[in-house]
């Protein structure tokens, strides 16, 4: 099955309407963004998911005392890192806190895109997106396969640009073990209830 995150949650209505659905993971954003929530919000808003939803914190290059401080306000149970993280640092968030970390990784972004095997087997799962993160643009997918040999046995999840009709063509081709998606399922800048739907609908039907 096909793992699903729904990323960049803001409102208690749209939290409602994911927690009904059969996805995973929800996605709340404390790096600098549009979508960006405190973790007081995070953990109000978490709060009204049934527990089989995990929450993911995204971050981009913040201290590991701040990280800690934020998960556990905000009740996270990954930690997304989407800026320039080592694999040093992964590993001592994921022992200083007890979290799940997940590395975001900009396909040819500032790094070499063979430096990704750093991550397997230390990050929990590897999220390639295009080199922003939210920018509701595709990276080449046709690197996928051979990204995915660095990683070896480290769960892979792909994001960037995903919609509900991109995402059966992504999932039957390259079988990711999750796929996230953000501007794909809003509508003028707000997440869209019809739109998540789609999305999940179009996942699972690809099993
Ligand atoms: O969503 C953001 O605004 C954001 C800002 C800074 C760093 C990461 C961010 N999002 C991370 C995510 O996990 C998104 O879901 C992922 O990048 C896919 O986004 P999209 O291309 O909009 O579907």
């Amino acid at each position: 099955m096909t793992l699903i995150k729904v990323c960049g949650l803001r409102l208690h209505e749209t939290i409602h309407h994911v927690g009904s659905l059969p996805v995973e993971y929800v996605g709340f954003v404390f790096a600098r963004s549009k979508r960006q929530v405190t973790a007081e919000e995070a953990a109000e808003l978490g709060g009204n998911l049934p527990d089989t939803v995990q929450r993911v914190g995204v971050f981009v290059n913040v201290d590991a005392t701040e990280l800690k401080r934020i998960a556990e306000t905000a009740g996270l149970h990954v930690l997304q890192l989407h800026g320039d993280e080592t694999p040093e640092f992964c590993e001592r968030v994921k022992r200083e806190t007890g979290l799940a970390v997940w590395k975001a990784w900009g396909v040819r972004g500032d790094q070499r895109d063979e430096e990704v095997g750093a991550f397997a087997g230390i990050a929990d799962a590897v999220l390639l997106d295009n080199a922003r993160g939210g920018s509701g643009v595709p990276f080449a997918w046709s690197e996928i396969p051979r990204l995915r040999a660095y990683l070896k046995d480290t769960k892979l999840f792909i994001a960037g640009g995903l919609d509900a009709d991109n995402v059966g063509e992504l999932v039957n081709t390259y079988r990711p073990d999750g796929v996230d998606v953000s501007s794909g399922v809003e509508k003028v800048g707000l997440k869209d209830p019809e739109k998540i739907t789609a999305f999940v609908t179009k996942v699972r039907e690809q099993q």
